[in-house]
């Protein structure tokens, strides 16, 4: 079933809602499909900045993913742009890294507290950035208030170790940070990102230099003034803009001690070879093809919801999602029966609408990309169970990139379908025999994000999950994010982990102190 039209009325209340947040931020908002944001988007010293780049071509429009729209032009940061934002992340970091953790938790706190008072006004920037439904980034918003106010309480708790060394001596160790994090996201989660990956560096002493995906440049300037307004120091957080080139001027820059990246396989490797290049730490998380494997005995209602999370939030463009499910053949018929009613039911249409529950893709580009699947999934010979339509659900929306959710069976294992991550709203469903076959399809893949179990047997729920070849199990749930679980993948999707106590480790250094208390005893 596709989404109606959504009323002038309507409308015109959104907009004059959001005109009233919005303000504080310093854009402007016109109304559905004339809306502007013309702010710059590079944020230097704590102020929105125009880069120094006036390059006629160093420019790229930003489309809305509903409409087509033009929501504004950015200007590509230039190689003295992206110099400049490190030599301030540079000078910032001198009393930033000696600053008391408790001094950079209530920062930290006051960031949460503004975030939270303005959740409405940053989930509306971002659905225009991204295409995702209005709900769906009030819930993203909601999750950085709170991965804010962890990483608050983590700047309290970073210490080293005292350890005896015996006759008196002793040694001790201290967690310094890195110094000057470069930062570089992908489009599907923009301010989740931006947040996934500054809070933990900033609560650690570091500061930061991010990039956005030249997709969704947006609300990462917002993260900026929220943080200014929060009295972080000017040079703790900046933003430059732009596409690959400036990713890879930031990961070579020689003052960036660290990278922490989101993104493709391809480019993470990228990345790394700069990194190495330089022997700087790199934090990598990266595609996925995850599975989730749904046993007979299951609460079969919570298996299907469980589903619909793993595969269509953000438009089924999700690193984590459970794209390749597997069912056990007893209840397979039913179980697919039950999910394609509920697909069927998914209301596709203007992400702004509060009944939406799957908006629009990221571009075109994605958009055939995804459908270039569906098609190929056709030519070997899967089934489309439902949807894998390119649609316009609404006149008003003609110019945006919309795909009815899609479920595929008869899908071989072999096919380009179930092994390749699509980014979009399409699930394999596949029958499986046995346990230790299905942890074998599960395993063969060069990915290793996530995975997930539903099952009311626990001892096999927990026998699946250390099994499973992945950074993240869900036992009878899927797609959760805790700010207190890491997350991050094995294999090919990636290194290192984002979120939970490990944010300490990923942005600080161990520094060994021996403390000699004797005479010197020295041979030579
Ligand atoms: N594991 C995770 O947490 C996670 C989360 C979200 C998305 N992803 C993955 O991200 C991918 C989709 O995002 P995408 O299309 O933006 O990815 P991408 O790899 O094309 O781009 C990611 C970022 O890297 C930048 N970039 C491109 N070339 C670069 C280079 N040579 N050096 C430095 N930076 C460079 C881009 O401008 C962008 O900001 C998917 O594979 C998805 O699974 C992973």
């Amino acid at each position: 079933m596709l989404g109606g039209r959504v009323c002038a009325f309507l409308k015109a209340a959104r907009c004059a809602r959001l005109a009233l947040g919005w303000n504080q931020w310093q854009a402007r908002y016109i109304c559905r499909g004339t809306s502007a944001f013309t702010s710059p988007m590079h944020y230097l010293d704590g102020e929105r900045i125009e880069p120094t780049n006036t390059d006629a071509g160093g420019h790229f429009p930003i489309l809305e993913p509903a409409t087509g729209h033009k929501l504004c032009i950015v200007q590509e940061s230039s190689v003295q742009d992206v110099h400049t934002a490190v030599v301030s992340a540079k000078s910032a970091f001198a009393s930033w890294s000696t600053a008391p953790g408790a001094e950079r938790a209530q920062i930290l706190y006051k960031t949460a507290q503004i975030m939270r008072e303005n959740i409405e006004a940053i989930a509306v920037a971002e659905v225009h950035d991204t295409g995702k439904p209005l709900w769906e980034a009030k819930f993203d918003v909601e999750g950085c208030v709170d991965t804010i106010e962890y990483c608050a309480g983590l700047a309290r708790m970073i210490a080293g170790q005292h350890i005896d060394l015996g006759r008196g001596n002793f040694g001790y160790t201290r967690r310094e940070p890195l110094g000057v994090v470069g930062a570089i996201g992908a489009w599907n989660y923009p301010f989740q990102m931006a947040v996934w990956k500054s809070a933990p560096a900033i609560c650690c002493g570091n500061t930061v230099v991010y990039k956005p995906s030249p997709l969704t440049p947006i609300t990462t300037a917002i993260m900026g003034e929220v943080y200014t307004e929060a009295g972080l120091p000017n040079g703790v957080f900046n933003v430059i803009q732009g596409s690959g080139a400036v990713g890879q001027y930031l990961a070579t820059h020689p003052d960036v001690a660290k990278v922490t990246f989101t993104g493709s396989v391809p480019t993470g490797t990228k990345v790394m070879a700069a990194c190495a290049q330089g022997i700087k730490y790199v934090l990598l998380e990266l595609g996925g093809k995850s599975p989730l494997v749904i046993f007979a005995d299951c609460q079969l209602d919570n298996a299907v919801k469980g589903t619909m999370l793993a595969n269509f939030l953000t438009q089924g463009q999700v690193c984590s999602n459970g794209t390749r499910v597997y069912v056990e053949r007893p209840i397979y018929e039913t179980f697919v029966d039950k999910l394609v009613e509920r697909v069927r039911a998914m209301k596709l249409g203007d992400p702004m609408s509060e009944d939406t529950t799957m908006g629009a893709i990221i571009s075109g580009e994605q958009a055939d990309r995804i459908m270039s699947f569906i098609e190929s999934a056709k030519e070997e010979g899967a089934t489309i169970a439902t949807g894998g339509e390119r649609v316009i659900p609404d006149p008003a929306l003609a110019g945006g990139h919309y795909i009815t959710p899609c479920v595929l069976t008869d899908v071989n294992d072999d096919m380009r379908v179930a092994r390749e991550e699509i980014f979009g709203p399409v699930v394999c469903v596949f029958p499986f025999d046995t346990e230790s076959e299905v942890i074998e399809r599960a395993n063969d893949t060069e990915y290793g994000l996530a995975g997930g179990v539903f099952t009311r047997d626990l001892t096999r729920a927990h026998r699946i999950a250390a099994k499973l070849q992945a950074g993240s199990v869900y036992i009878n749930n899927y797609n959760v994010y805790p700010s207190e679980l890491p997350f991050g993948g094995y294999k090919k999707s990636g290194i290192g982990r984002e979120n939970g106590i490990l944010n300490i480790d990923a942005f600080t250094q161990v520094k060994s102190v021996y403390m000699e208390m004797g005479d010197v005893d020295s041979p030579i």
